[in-house]
């Protein structure tokens, strides 16, 4: 049932496969077998993951391409904006990058959305497959072409959709992950149980043991199953004009955090508190229960995620959100669930719901 390969469609037509490996040895293969050999690369990596895979993704891949570069930037959200990009640029001009040659994103989110929205910018638009090797990368981050960088301390401001030509991943390299990663992670894994598949999201409760001690069985199948609650969403609204804005839910109020405690939290530490903010809404509009509410609390505090937010104001947050981008008309579109494994779009969310939700995390 889980399988090593999921293909994601786009325009109804087959796209790209996410391949889900125990190793990076298949990577030659995967390229081959996509007729990427003789091509030039450039692997985009951060100051952590160059250490650690680097040089054994260029060993693997240098045998069969015309030409193979790294490019390496400071790990971490800081990074993820213009001015790294205008570096990669630089680099792929000095080695004359053309419209065959490729980059390979190796790393973490902020790899992915700086990589990918360079290669979508670079030339109007060349290849680039997507290597992740953190859990939030491999369950979300890596699928569906949303690339991006931040501008002014913004999330994600600046950006395109382009859609990566492979998505391999190495399932054995979340062991190197730190465990505050990891959980970040998580809490977009739980994102997905709660707004498309209330068995899955049964299923993390029952499995939070075997998922921490990285048990490989168990993180197949949850990242198998995150990947293919995502790629439905992406296959059906890949341009963001309706339904994929389900997969916000949690990021409205957990950007605004992100971005006033500058970056000093990891996004999924921030959609965790979103994610509370927002069950909270949907507790207070009568569609949630109490229990339900409480449940989502405690999944949350299992992984070690944050549950509250001290050092902000509420007032504060909320006008943060409504520079956020998710605006329609000058009201937010609020995400909420409707119930468990069903979430919905709303504009009627008022500023005293939300600043109540906030005040909800703060005590
Ligand atoms: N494009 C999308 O659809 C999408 C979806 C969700 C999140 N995001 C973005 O993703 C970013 C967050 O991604 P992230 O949580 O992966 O952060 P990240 O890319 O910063 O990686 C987290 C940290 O883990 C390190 N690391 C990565 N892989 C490792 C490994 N295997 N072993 C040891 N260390 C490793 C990195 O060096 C970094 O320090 C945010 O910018 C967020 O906005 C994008
Ligand atoms: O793929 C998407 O669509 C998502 O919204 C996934 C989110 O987890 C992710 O954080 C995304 O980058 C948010 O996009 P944004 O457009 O709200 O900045
Ligand atoms: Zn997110």
């Amino acid at each position: 049932m889980y399988q090593d390969k999921i293909i994601v469609n786009y325009e109804s037509k087959p796209a790209y496969s996410i391949l889900l490996k125990k190793d990076f040895t298949g990577l030659k293969e995967a390229l081959l077998n996509l007729g990427l050999q003789n091509r030039r690369f450039l692997v985009i990596t951060d100051s952590n993951v160059e250490k650690i895979y680097l040089k054994e993704c260029m060993d693997l891949i240098g045998p069969i391409s015309r030409g193979i570069y790294s490019f390496t930037f400071e790990a971490g959200e800081n990074s993820k904006n213009l001015e790294t990009v205008k570096l990669v640029y630089n680099k792929l001009i000095a080695k004359k990058f053309d419209r065959n040659d490729i980059i390979l994103a190796l790393g973490g989110g902020v790899t992915g959305d700086l990589a990918g929205f360079v290669a979508s910018t670079y030339l109007r638009g060349i290849d680039f497959i997507q290597i992740p090797t953190t859990l939030l990368a491999m369950a979300d981050s890596s699928i569906g072409g949303k690339t991006g960088v931040d501008f002014m301390a913004y999330k994600n401001m600046i950006g395109a959709f382009h859609q990566p030509k492979l998505v391999y991943m190495n399932l054995s390299s979340l062991k190197t992950l730190p465990k505050r990663e990891f959980n970040a992670g998580i809490s977009e894994i739980i994102k997905h149980g709660l707004i498309k598949d209330a068995d899955f999201y049964k299923w993390l409760q029952d499995n939070i043991t075997n998922i921490q001690s990285l048990d490989y069985e168990t993180l197949k199948q949850m990242v198998y199953r995150s990947c293919m609650i995502k790629k439905k969403v992406v296959e059906e609204d890949p341009k963001e004009k309706g339904d994929r804005a389900l997969l916000n839910f949690g990021h409205t109020i957990g950007h605004a955090i992100e971005k006033l405690m500058d970056f000093q939290l990891l996004h999924g530490e921030c959609v965790a508190v979103g994610m509370i903010c927002a069950a909270y809404i949907s507790n207070k509009r009568g569609f949630i229960s109490n229990d339900e509410l409480e449940c989502i609390y405690k999944i949350i505090e299992a992984f070690n995620l944050p549950t509250s937010i001290k050092d902000l104001s509420s007032e504060e947050i909320y006008h943060v959100t409504r520079l956020d981008k998710k605006m329609e008309s000058d009201k937010i579109k609020f995400i909420y669930l409707e119930s468990i494994g069903r979430a919905i779009i709303d504009t009627s969310v008022s500023k005293d719901e939300m600043i109540e939700a906030i005040n909800y995390v703060q005590n």
